[in-house]
C-alpha cells in the first residue's frame, strides 16, 4: 500500500489540475469545501454550490485569495433535478466547458435505527442519488469534449452494510451501481471519461462529529488530507479512492471472504448508548 500511494504521489503534479475548469457540489462546508481550496491552490476554475449562499460566498472569496483561475458559486438544493442541471449549464456558460465534476453533496439523514419511514429515504435518494445520476448525464458532451473526470464521494456505508445509517447506506450503494456499472460501458463505447468512486472512511467534518462522536469512538481523519486524496485520485483517472486506506481497504477484503468477522468487528465500533433522538 505504501508502495502505490508512495508511487501516485510521485505521478501526480498539482500543475494537472492548473486552468482546468471543475464543479464541486457540497462545498460550503466539510470536505467539499476542502477540496475547493486546494483545487484553488493548484489554480483551476471553479464553480461551487450547495444551499447556503453566505457559506459559498465566504468559500469563493478564500479560493481567489489561494490563487484559483476564477471561483462562482450557485445555491439550491439538490432534490430539485432542474437546480442540478443549472449548476451544470452554469459551469458551460461560465467556462465554455468541464474537465471535472465533483459529486459531493448530501442531504440530511438521522444516525439512529431505521425507523421504517421509506419516504425519507426515497427524499434522500433524490439528494444522493438522482442529482448525481443527473448531472452526469447533463455534463456528459462537455467531459467527453474534454476527456474529463467524474468524482463520486461515497462512503464504507456504501461498500458495507453499516447501522445506523440505512436510508444512507442505501444512497450510497446506489452510487456503487450506477457509477461502476456506467464506466464499464464507458470502456465499451471508448468514452474517454474517467469515473472515481472515493470510498471514504470516519472524516472529522464538523457533520460528522457532530452527530457520531457519542456512538463511535474510533479517531477521524482529517478533511484536508481526505479532499487532496479525493483530488488526486480523480486527476490520475483511478478507478477507486481509498481513504483511509486501512480503515476502508482492508475491511473489504473481508467483506467477501470472511463476512462474519467483518460484522463483528464492525459492531464492535459502536457504542448504542450514546444514541440520541437526532431525526430533523
Ligand atoms: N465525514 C465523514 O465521516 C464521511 C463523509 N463521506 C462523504 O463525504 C461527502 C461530504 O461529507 P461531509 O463533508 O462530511 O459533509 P458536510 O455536511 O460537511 O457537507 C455537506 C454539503 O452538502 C450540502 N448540502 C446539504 N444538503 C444539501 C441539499 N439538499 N442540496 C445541495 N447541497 C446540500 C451542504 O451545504 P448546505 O447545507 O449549505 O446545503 C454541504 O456543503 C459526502 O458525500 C459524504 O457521504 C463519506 C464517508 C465519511
Ligand atoms: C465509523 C464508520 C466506519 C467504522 C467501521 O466499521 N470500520 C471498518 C471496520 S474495522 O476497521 O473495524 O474492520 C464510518 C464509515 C462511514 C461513516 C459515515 C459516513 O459515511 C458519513 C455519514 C454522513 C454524515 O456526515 C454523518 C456521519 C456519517 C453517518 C458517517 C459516520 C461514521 C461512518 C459510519
Amino acid at each position: 500500500m505504501a508502495c502505490t500511494k508512495y508511487l501516485s504521489n510521485l505521478l501526480f503534479d498539482l500543475a494537472m489540475l492548473k486552468g482546468k475548469r471543475v464543479i464541486i457540489t457540497g462545498a460550503s462546508s466539510g470536505i467539499g469545501e476542502q477540496m475547493a481550496y486546494q483545487l484553488a491552490k493548484m489554480g483551476s476554475h471553479i464553480l461551487i454550490t450547495a444551499r447556503t449562499e453566505e457559506k459559498l460566498k465566504k468559500v469563493a472569496e478564500k479560493c481567489t485569495e489561494l490563487g484559483s483561475a476564477s471561483a462562482y458559486y450557485i445555491h439550491g438544493s439538490m432534490d430539485n433535478m432542474t437546480f442540478a442541471k443549472q449548476v451544470v449549464h452554469e459551469a458551460e456558460r461560465l467556462f465554455g466547458g468541464l474537465d471535472m465534476l465533483i459529486l459531493n453533496h448530501i442531504g440530511y439523514t438521522y444516525f439512529g435505527f431505521f425507523d421504517g419511514d421509506v419516504d425519507h429515504i426515497r427524499k434522500l435518494l433524490e439528494i444522493n442519488f438522482l442529482s448525481y445520476a443527473t448531472m452526469t448525464v447533463e455534463a456528459l458532451p462537455m467531459l467527453k469534449a474534454s476527456g474529463g473526470n467524474i468524482v463520486v464521494v461515497s462512503s464504507f456505508a456504501g461498500k458495507v452494510g453499516l447501522p445506523l445509517t440505512v436510508p444512507y447506506s442505501t444512497t450510497k450503494f446506489a452510487l456503487d451501481g450506477f457509477f461502476s456499472s456506467l464506466r464499464m460501458e464507458f470502456y465499451h463505447q471508448k468514452v474517454n471519461v474517467s469515473i472515481t468512486l472515493c470510498v471514504l472512511s470516519y472524516i472529522d467534518t464538523d457533520t460528522a462529529l457532530n452527530t457520531v462522536s457519542r456512538v463511535i469512538q474510533q479517531p477521524a481523519a482529517p478533511k484536508e488530507e481526505c479532499a487532496y486524496e479525493i483530488i488526486k485520485g480523480g486527476a490520475m483517472r483511478q478507478r477507486e479512492v481509498y481513504y483511509q486506506y486501512e480503515a476502508t481497504k482492508i475491511p473489504m477484503l473481508m467483506r467477501d471472504w470472511a463476512p462474519e468477522l467483518l460484522e463483528y468487528l464492525v459492531l464492535k465500533n459502536y457504542n448504542v448508548d450514546g444514541l440520541s433522538k437526532n431525526k430533523e
